[in-house]
């Protein structure tokens, strides 16, 4: 018996089926790819194609994407500090437990605070946190603006955005760096084959 948090008197309920039975039914080995930048950096573009490229790969992922977490587990939430950490603390259990049933978890997130990450990071067991920056500059990132939040931002219509009036921590030693090469943004694959090559690097793209 157990007290967590506000929850007292809770037992943990062991799974009959095993992490490690579900990572081979699947021929894979769980981890959870986390990325981290901007507003208009990339990341759902290399969420959603690495997804796909997984797939047809034979291997299993889910995106957890924090505009469409915003929409249910945590439409509760703003963009005040203290949401954003709760956002993030959130969604590291979400994925938790996405890579204990044995997927590869993909988060899309700014997730700005390197606490919020680090905290997440120290969620996973055997350290199958995967970080990855989309080191993109702001310029680049404004000059996109996809849904033309920076222009609201920059008219002071949207208050506290990301980059613009509320801050963003890069990592200090992620596992993934996506950057500007020549000042040439890589292409959607060629962000693709960064993760996965590390991803079969490090034996998580285990073959039938
Ligand atoms: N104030 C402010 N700052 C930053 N972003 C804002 C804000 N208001 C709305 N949005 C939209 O919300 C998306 C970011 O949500 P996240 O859950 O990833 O943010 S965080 O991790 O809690 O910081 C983000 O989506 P992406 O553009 O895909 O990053 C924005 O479209
Ligand atoms: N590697 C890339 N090369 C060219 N355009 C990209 C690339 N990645 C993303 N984009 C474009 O940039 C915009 C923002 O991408 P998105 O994935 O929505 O970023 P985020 O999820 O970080 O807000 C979109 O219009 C998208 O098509």
């Amino acid at each position: 018996m157990s007290t967590v948090g506000n929850s007292t008197n809770i037992f943990w309920q062991e799974s009959p089926v095993g992490k490690l039975e579900r990572q081979k039914l699947l021929h894979q080995k769980s981890c959870v790819v986390w990325i981290t930048g901007l507003s208009g950096s990339g990341k759902s573009t290399l969420a959603c194609s690495l997804s796909r490229e997984l797939f047809t790969r034979g291997n299993l992922s889910y995106v957890l994407d924090g505009d469409n977490l915003r929409h249910g587990l945590n439409q509760d939430l703003g963009f005040k500090a203290e949401d954003r950490t709760e956002n993030i603390r959130r969604v590291g259990e979400v994925a938790k437990l996405f890579a204990d049933a044995g997927l590869i978890c993909i988060a899309s997130l700014i997730s700005p605070y390197r606490k919020d990450r680090d905290s997440c990071r120290a969620m996973l067991p055997d350290a199958n946190f995967i970080e990855v920056f989309m080191n993109m500059p702001l310029t680049l990132c404004e000059e996109r603006d996809p849904k033309g939040l920076y222009k609201l931002a920059r008219a002071g219509k949207i208050k506290g955005f990301t980059g613009i009036d509320d801050p963003y921590e890069p990592p200090l030693n992620c596992e993934i760096e996506i950057k500007q090469k020549a000042g040439v943004c890589p292409t959607p694959g060629a962000m693709v084959g960064e993760v996965v090559t590390y991803l079969e690097e490090k034996g998580y793209l285990q073959h039938q």
